[in-house]
């Protein structure tokens, strides 16, 4: 394990009815608010009529940035930092899933920045200073609302990439499962296979002893494991919402990962993909992800042979540590498959027509990865296995 400092300042409130924590929460921060939402689901659920009677009870003055995209776009989030710029907001409240909060980090940081926030983005500039921002989650998945990281795509330049600064991190989170209730089928799908993903981006590692670490990874993908087709059948479950919506904050806050670094590859794989075809992240991942595995078993297969055995169920007797792991890849594809997680590219007709454009995205800052640093004919390949 390697020396680190853990650091995480945001307050996570959870549960049912807490959403009046609001009202105790901002006026710390400011009276000049603004709103950022996405495409309306927060209408359509009462939820935006609940958070505006709020800030009106705090006397809030509130501007509203509507129409976050899902894969958020530097144009909405440049939008945002006008208003913030030209009104003198003074707090930012995200209320959305990942991509409002990802918009809402980008819009916290460019508002105190002179130059064009896509330098943050592309790691021209590093943000030293933001303005506070708190968020009500809506969508179990990308754990934003507890970490200090940021997506943000160039639909001009056909780019998507993460940054990330401390300055990022949320003031607060609102955790109500309820708000989760209203999120469809296909996207209580992505999110499980995000969190899922986000795990193994964490397991995948050369540092040694790592032995607790392991245990809480592997901990977190059998609870999701065992609730997620117990939530796909019973979507407005109160409990089963909670168990995914805790678990996805935990996925990505810091405290699986401290003393050794993730791989991530497979998030810039993803990231490539839906800077071209504006696919669902979640989704891009399920696709992806088993095919990262099986290209790197060889690198180190006694951590293969460790995730299949302990969260796969996998039986090691008579097996090479290769052939245990990938037993456990398959199983994980299985498990994918029978929730009605995407499986190949081909479910979101990509052919392989922009495969090279998908490369080039993918290499744009050479080789990436820390388990296994992949190079052009590796990105290449497991794109091709995706097809
Ligand atoms: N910052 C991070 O740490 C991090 C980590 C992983 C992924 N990401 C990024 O986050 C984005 C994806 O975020 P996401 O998975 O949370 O999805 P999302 O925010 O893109 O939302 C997906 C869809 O669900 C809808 N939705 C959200 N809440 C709803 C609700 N309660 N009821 C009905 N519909 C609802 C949204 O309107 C949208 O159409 C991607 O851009 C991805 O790259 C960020």
């Amino acid at each position: 394990m390697r020396d680190f400092t853990f650091w995480n300042p945001t307050k996570l409130i959870f549960g049912k009815g807490q959403l009046e924590q609001l009202k105790k929460e901002i006026p710390q921060y400011g009276k000049k608010i603004l709103l950022v939402y996405g495409g309306g689901s927060i209408k359509r659920s009462g939820l935006y009529d609940q958070v505006k009677a709020l800030l009106a009870e705090i006397g809030a003055e509130v501007f509203e940035l509507p129409g976050v995209e899902p894969n958020p776009r530097i144009t909405t989030a440049r939008k945002g930092i006008e208003i913030c710029k030209k009104e003198g907001i003074e707090f930012l409240l995200a209320v959305g899933g990942g991509s409002v909060i990802d918009c809402t980090k980008l819009i916290a940081a460019g508002a105190k920045y002179e130059g064009d926030a896509w330098d943050f983005v592309i790691k021209k500039a590093f943000a030293t200073d933001a303005l506070p921002l708190g968020t009500v989650l809506t969508l179990a998945a990308t754990g934003s609302e507890m970490n200090a990281g940021s997506v943000i795509t160039n639909w001009e330049t056909s780019e998507k990439y993460g940054w990330g600064s401390a300055v990022n991190y949320p003031k607060f989170s609102i955790l109500d499962p309820v708000n989760t209730f209203t999120v469809p089928r296909d996207q209580t799908i992505y999110g499980i296979c995000d969190m899922m993903s986000h795990v193994f981006e964490h397991y995948f590692h050369l540092e040694e002893h790592t032995e607790y670490q392991d245990r809480m990874c592997e901990s977190l993908l059998l609870t999701v494991m065992e609730t997620a087709p117990k939530l796909l059948a019973d979507l407005e479950n109160y409990e089963h919402r909670a168990t995914i919506l805790y678990c996805g904050t935990m996925a990505l806050n810091g405290i699986l990962n401290m003393g050794y670094r993730g791989d991530w590859a497979s998030h810039d794989l993803e990231h490539a993909v839906s800077a071209v075809y504006d696919i669902p992240h979640g989704g891009g991942l399920a696709i992806l992800f088993p095919n990262w595995m099986k290209h790197n078993l060889a690198v180190k297969p006694e951590r293969f042979q460790q995730l299949a055995v302990r969260v796969f169920n996998v039986d090691p007797e008579g097996k090479t540590a290769e052939e245990a792991g990938l037993e456990g890849i398959q199983k994980l594809r299985e498990f994918w498959d029978s929730i009605g997680a995407p499986a190949r590219l081909a479910d979101y007709e990509i052919d392989d027509s922009k495969l090279d454009v998908m490369v080039d995205r993918a290499m744009l800052n050479g080789d990436f990865g820390t388990f296994k640093k992949l190079n052009r004919k590796d990105v290449e390949s497991i794109y091709r296995a995706s097809l």
